[in-house]
């Protein structure tokens, strides 16, 4: 877990690091399959639909959810950014007690503005049916919910990054000097861990995104390629949301950081 991660500096590895991201793929995956239950829902987004809030619906909801989340902490884990342009509220709690794992650098990262622009202007139309239930308080409430799990696991590349510097510092420490961006990239990229993920998704994917039947044989050959495919989100936009938005953004937080660590 994420304060886990952040509290204990001396237990930080890459091999827990990537542990947590491997359990934020489920709870991506089975958010993305809770949104996918609503139609698209368009007059949730819509500014005008709804007079009585200044915003959309869906900026409503994200604001308010928020505020109250600010006052118990959720903002006071450095992986955990709110979507909202407005301020919110202090923490209510007392600071975590823990020393900080990560350089105060962390803190001046925040990619959830092109988070949110994918969620919605690229992704939401590819697994989201056409169409208008009129549940326009769950859907919100379900896109907030794909975007929190979407944007910690993508701004917990600051501990990949903090992880994979103190490694090797001294591969690491020349290409920050140089401020050579390229160099990092190639650095911190490992091609075959990121093949893993994307089939690792995929199939999670079909596990979860089953229909589960008390009739054996109901739904026995499971072809992904079908038409009639029983998933409920197609498992190849679920490794095409790694492929494409995760890990791209993943790396880019890893990069971003890594170009201050020195600072
Ligand atoms: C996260 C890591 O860094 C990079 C990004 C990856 C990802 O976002 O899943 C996977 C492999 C690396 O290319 C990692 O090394 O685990």
């Amino acid at each position: 877990m994420a304060a886990d991660a952040n509290s204990k500096s001396e237990a930080l590895t890459l091999e827990k690091v990537r542990e947590a991201l491997i359990k934020q793929e489920d709870t991506i995956i089975y958010r993305l399959i809770q949104r996918a239950n609503f139609p698209l829902n368009s007059p949730a987004y819509d500014e005008k639909t709804f007079p009585s809030f200044s915003g959309s619906l869906l900026q409503f909801v994200v604001k308010e959810t928020e505020a109250l989340q600010s006052k118990v902490g959720r903002y006071e884990n450095p992986e955990e950014l709110p979507f909202s342009q407005e301020s919110l509220p202090p923490s209510l709690l007392p600071p975590p007690e823990n020393p900080p794992v990560l350089h105060p650098a962390a803190a001046s990262i925040n990619i959830n503005g092109k988070i949110w622009d994918f969620y919605f202007d690229e992704l939401l139309p590819l697994f989201a049916a056409p169409g208008d239930d009129g549940s326009y308080a769950s859907t919100a409430s379900n896109d907030l919910d794909c975007l929190q799990a979407i944007s910690k696991r993508i701004h917990y590349g600051y501990y990949v990054a903090e992880v994979k510097f103190k490694d090797s510092p001294q591969d690491y420490e020349p290409a920050i000097r140089a401020q050579d961006r390229e160099g990092l990239m190639k650095l911190l990229t490992f091609v075959d861990v990121e093949e893993k993920v994307k089939k690792r998704v995929e199939k999670k994917a079909m596990v979860f995104g089953q229909e589960v039947s008390l009739v054996d044989n109901a739904n026995t050959k499971i072809d992904q390629h079908n038409v009639s495919e029983p998933y409920k989100v197609d498992p190849l936009i679920v490794s095409r949301l790694y492929e494409e938005w995760i890990m791209p953004l993943t790396k880019l937080v890893q990069v971003e950081y890594l170009l201050r660590r020195l600072d």
